[in-house]
């Protein structure tokens, strides 16, 4: 269990990029799910022990993440949202480095674990080519098996999807899936069905935040019998988000289709059954309208 309290990070310049994060995350995937800015990615190079939080705590089982960050990173695998360099060097030899530098000494079992992870990431035929030369996908797949050398009982993958065509999103997110159930994973990104089809537990963040936390399914009962549809002309959506809180739009055969929350049917929509999406969309509304409104004063 990762358990954070109080957790606040103020940068130099003065963005307040987290404010109070209060999670308990057990073991399983975990969501977090926010925009741009949100602050995930300082989230999660603070949970990594990269950076220290301005105040708050980070547990993660008997490891004082903050006091401790040396024990934590014995057992955590971390995939950064941009690696940076990609080496001109193989798959292969990137590996069987990358397990010595994380203690795996021993030659015979540094072999059967570079070629274990190869496998399991589906990168054992390429495993001779230069990492620098590998598509999108291949790299995010390598950054999990190198974030998966040592056993780590903690895993943080910020943003692995972004940018992944379709196919390759569905492989990375089966092998993260595969990844088993008595690690935390954390998973950090925008994309709404990545959490959907993988998390069963997750939180929003936004402004720095937590706005919500729960199960996808819990969440989305929350919203039931509030949401309802209807399709506009693609010029009318300024006039419609005047008259209803829109919570999501979307382009279909050159109209729109839009969802609203209400608590009673307004007129001209029909009902729809929600779903993550919508709760998401609801909640950044909602986390919006304080500034609308003070913007307004
Ligand atoms: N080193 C820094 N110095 C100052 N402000 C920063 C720094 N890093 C991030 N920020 C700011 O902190 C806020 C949170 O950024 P962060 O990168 O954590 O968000 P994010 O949810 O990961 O967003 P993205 O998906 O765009 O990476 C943003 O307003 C960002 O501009």
């Amino acid at each position: 269990m990762l358990e954070l309290a109080g957790v606040s990070h103020v940068y130099p310049n003065g963005t307040r990029a987290l404010d109070n994060v209060t999670l308990s995350i057990p073991r399983g995937m975990f969501g977090l799910l926010g925009p741009n800015g949100a602050g995930k990615s300082t989230l999660m190079r603070t949970i990594a022990g990269l950076q220290a939080p301005t105040s708050g705590s980070i547990r993660f089982g008997d490891i004082d993440v903050l006091a401790e960050p040396d024990m934590l990173r014995r057992t955590l695998g971390y995939l950064p949202q941009d690696f940076g360099v990609y080496p001109r060097i193989s798959a292969y030899r990137m590996l069987d480095h990358m397990a010595v530098l994380k203690g795996v000494g021993n030659a015979g079992e540094r072999r059967e674990l570079v070629e274990h992870l190869l496998n399991q990431t589906n990168l054992w035929a390429v495993r001779g080519k230069a990492i620098a030369g590998f598509s999108g996908g291949m790299r995010q797949r390598f950054g999990i098996a190198q974030a998966l050398i040592g056993n780590p009982e903690l895993i943080i993958v910020d943003e692995p999807t972004a940018g992944l065509d379709p196919e390759e999103r569905n492989r990375f997110l089966n092998l993260l899936a595969g990844i088993g159930e008595n690690v935390v994973v954390i998973l950090s990104t925008h994309i709404v069905d990545d959490v959907a089809d993988l998390c069963p537990r997750m939180a929003v963040l936004a402004a720095g935040r937590v706005q919500l936390e729960g199960s996808p399914r819990e969440l989305i009962g929350s919203i039931a019998g509030r949401v309802w549809q209807r399709t506009i002309p693609h010029t009318g959506l300024a006039e419609m988000q005047a008259a209803h809180e829109v919570i999501s739009h979307r382009f279909f055969a050159g109209e729109i289709i839009v969802h609203v929350l209400a608590d009673s049917q307004p007129e001209g929509f029909a009902p729809v059954v929600g779903g993550l999406e919508d709760v998401y969309f609801a909640t950044l509304a909602e986390t919006r309208r304080p500034a609308t409104a003070a913007a307004a004063a």
